[in-house]
């Protein structure tokens, strides 16, 4: 559907926490770098970043941020799926059950709706937020949508701190409880740090650090984006 897009050069060191897959470290001035003349447009190239970290790590709060601030459109696969969870549509027990379980829905269902918000958007600058969840998705979003992310941004953070962020949380979320918590951060260790861990390989992963305030961590982020110098 989409052409390929170029991937993009970043610097590696190793890494400190989230050091299960030593994933590695992008440290550098210059982030990313689009293709001199590029030009993004929503039908045939998006600009897309993923945005990963574990639950509670600050995704969602930073991508408000940024969207505001750089003009992004804010996709959270999890919005999507609570969204259609709500809509009584036919796979709506089956995300409720999954969500409270904290497991992930299948992939052809998630990326059936990132890729219509994707299209139904007035945008070519996307943020897919906790997406993907696992290598079997990154792999169907590959296939069906025809192209990789330009890059990924993660929070890094302590699992203490995420689990204090999300008992506080309360929006009524079905999985912001204590057992649902401890079974997201196993499902997050086993199956969505491999895909940090590729994206990392491929130079393609900007790790932040997740910890200190909203306003810290979006100074954190902040450079990513100013560097960018999309030509739409
Ligand atoms: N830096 C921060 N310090 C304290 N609280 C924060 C910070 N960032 C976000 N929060 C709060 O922590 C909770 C979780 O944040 P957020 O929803 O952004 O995380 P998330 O990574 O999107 O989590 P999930 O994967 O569960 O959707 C929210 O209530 C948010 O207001
Ligand atoms: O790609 C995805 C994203 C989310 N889910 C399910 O939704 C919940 C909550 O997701 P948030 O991104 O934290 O809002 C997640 O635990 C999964 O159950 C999914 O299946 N696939
Ligand atoms: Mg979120």
């Amino acid at each position: 559907m989409w052409r390929r897009l170029n991937s993009l050069p970043l610097f590696f060191s190793q890494v400190r926490r989230a050091d299960e897959l030593k994933i590695c470290q992008a440290f550098c001035t210059e982030i990313v770098k689009p293709v001199e003349g590029e030009s993004y447009s929503r039908r045939n190239s998006p600009f897309v970043a993923f945005v990963l970290g574990g639950p509670g790590s600050g995704k969602g709060t930073q991508c408000l941020k940024i969207a505001e601030t750089f003009g992004f459109k804010h996709i959270g696969a999890g919005d999507l799926l609570r969204k259609e969870m709500y809509s009584g549509s036919e796979n709506g027990a089956m995300i409720q059950k999954l969500m409270t379980q904290g497991s992930i829905a299948p992939s052809e269902v998630t990326v059936k709706l990132i890729k219509k918000a994707i299209e139904s958007a007035e945008n070519c600058k996307f943020l897919i937020d906790g997406f993907p969840r696992s290598e079997e998705n990154r792999i169907a979003y590959e296939r069906i949508i025809g192209a990789e992310p330009n890059f990924v941004l993660f929070f890094d953070c302590p699992e203490e701190v995420m689990v204090k962020r999300v008992l506080n949380r309360n929006e009524g979320r079905v999985d912001d409880n204590e057992h649902t918590v401890k079974e997201r951060l196993k499902v997050y260790k086993a199956i969505t740090l491999p895909v940090v861990n590729h994206y990392a390989k491929k130079g393609k992963l900007y790790k932040v650090d997740g910890t200190g305030t909203q306003e810290e961590i979006f100074e954190r982020v902040r450079p990513v984006f100013t560097s960018l110098r999309l030509s739409t």
